[in-house]
């Protein structure tokens, strides 16, 4: 049996980033680029205002008054300069003309015909942005192995790029496996239940950023098994539930050998997720994650979401861990370190979390009313205020709410 941290660094010595491919800017939205992009001008390209003012030399300023003998919008350029004493109407974005310094905002004057008057004092240089504020010519805005944002994909768009590279989404194959499951959309007859971990993991896919490809269900049997296995291997990783324990029934590893695969280890130090095996077979990494509903999920989490942010380019790979203050005791009477589900909030000093009841690894309620996993260490017992260490699933809790 291995333990997390040991599944985990074999399971990531196998995943390289999948090639390149290239895509409109846009499209790039969460993606990681393999490419230093260097900025190809000045941005802003010229010094221009920050206001809709008016614009004029502070130097040459003589009381308060000034005349206004032009009219700059954003989009145009002006070449002639300003004579001393005068002003030019200048609207927010548009160039500074030649012989001007300083804005001052509309509202900081009163307008006489073809006169102004500051009516608070101007500081030289006011509200002017200048060229290459932003960035400069040949500055690496964006370096390789960045993942864009919606502001990255807006700096990309004012450099004039258009298409870009960026690492492809990995395709992920996710089988189930048991004759005892329905499709959704059946109502369960005697001993059958529906298949959910297939939606939850494709789900799981999704949201890692992958491209989820669903192989359906696999009858318990060898041949049946190696069948979808096939089907699978085109993919980039297989994900399969179900069948990897010691059942009779539990075909998956047997499978995966008798295709040629070599299983890496079978068997994680932890709960739930223990039965996990992975394997690579004909080049493919595959997952044959545990059957319990939350032992898939939990299994996923741990080892399937950080390969496929791993083989999509990404460096951090994995979900933030917090320290939490515990709001009920909590014991791990097993020899083997507990993920027990747990709801995450934030105290007054900082995380707290309590713990999501029933934790059979069959219970998906168990997910659904928590954000979080809360590690015990075997054999550890906690009461009320003990900080506990919590990998964080999802910090919506952490979001104002409306009204
Ligand atoms: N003698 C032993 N029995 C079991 C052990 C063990 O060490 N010795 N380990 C237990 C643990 S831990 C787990 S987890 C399960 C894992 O077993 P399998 O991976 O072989 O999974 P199955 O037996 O096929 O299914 C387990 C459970 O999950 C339900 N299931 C399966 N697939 C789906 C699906 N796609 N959607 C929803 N639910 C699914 C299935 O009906 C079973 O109830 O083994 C323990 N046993
Ligand atoms: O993986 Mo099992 O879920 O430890 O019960």
């Amino acid at each position: 049996m291995v333990s997390i941290e040991e599944a985990q660094k074999t399971i990531f010595e196998q995943i390289s980033p999948l090639e390149t491919e290239r895509v409109s800017a846009f499209q790039g939205l969460n993606r990681v680029t393999p490419e230093d992009h260097i900025a190809p001008w000045d941005i802003p390209p010229a010094d221009n205002s920050a206001m809709d003012g008016y614009a004029f030399s502070h130097a040459s300023l003589k009381g308060e008054r000034l005349r206004v003998t032009g009219f700059l919008p954003a989009g145009e350029e002006r070449d002639a300069p300003v004579p001393p004493g005068e002003a030019v109407k200048i609207m927010t974005g548009a160039p500074v003309p030649p012989g001007c310094d300083t804005v001052v905002p509309i509202e900081d004057v009163e307008q006489l015909d073809q006169w102004i008057r500051l009516t608070s004092p101007a500081k030289a240089g006011a509200h002017i942005r200048k060229r290459g504020e932003d960035i400069r010519l040949g500055d690496i805005v964006i370096p390789a192995g960045s993942t864009l944002r919606p502001q990255e994909i807006g700096m990309l768009s004012a450099m004039g790029v258009t298409t870009l590279a960026v690492h492809r989404r990995a395709r992920v194959a996710v089988l189930a496996t048991g004759d005892e499951l329905l499709e959704p959309g059946s109502t369960p007859a005697p001993g059958k239940i529906i298949n959910s971990n297939s939606y939850s993991l494709a789900a799981q896919v999704l949201d890692a950023g992958g491209d989820p490809v669903l192989l359906g269900i696999a009858p318990d049997s060898l041949e049946a098994t190696c069948d979808k296995i096939r089907g699978g291997l085109n993919a980039d990783l297989l994900v399969i539930t179900g069948g990897v324990s010691v059942g009779d029934r539990d075909f998956v590893k047997m499978a995966i050998e008798h295709l040629g695969g070599a299983i890496t280890f079978w068997k994680v130090n932890m709960k739930p997720g223990k039965p996990l095996a992975f394997a690579m077979l004909n080049g493919t990494p595959v997952f044959a994650l545990p059957g319990n509903p939350v032992a898939a999920m939990v299994s996923f989490e741990l080892f399937v979401r950080p390969a496929i942010l791993k083989a999509m380019g990404r460096h951090r790979i994995l979900r933030p861990k917090v320290r939490a203050a515990l709001l009920e005791p909590a014991a791990n009477k097993g020899k083997r370190p507990h993920l027990v589900r747990g709801l995450v909030s934030k105290g007054d000093n900082g995380y707290v979390v309590s713990l999501t009841g029933n934790q059979s690894s069959g219970r998906l309620s168990s997910l659904i009313q928590g954000n979080g996993l809360v590690y015990l260490a075997p054999e550890a017992v906690h009461g009320v205020g003990d900080v506990v260490d919590v990998l964080l699933l999802d910090r919506e809790f952490e979001m104002g709410e409306v009204g």
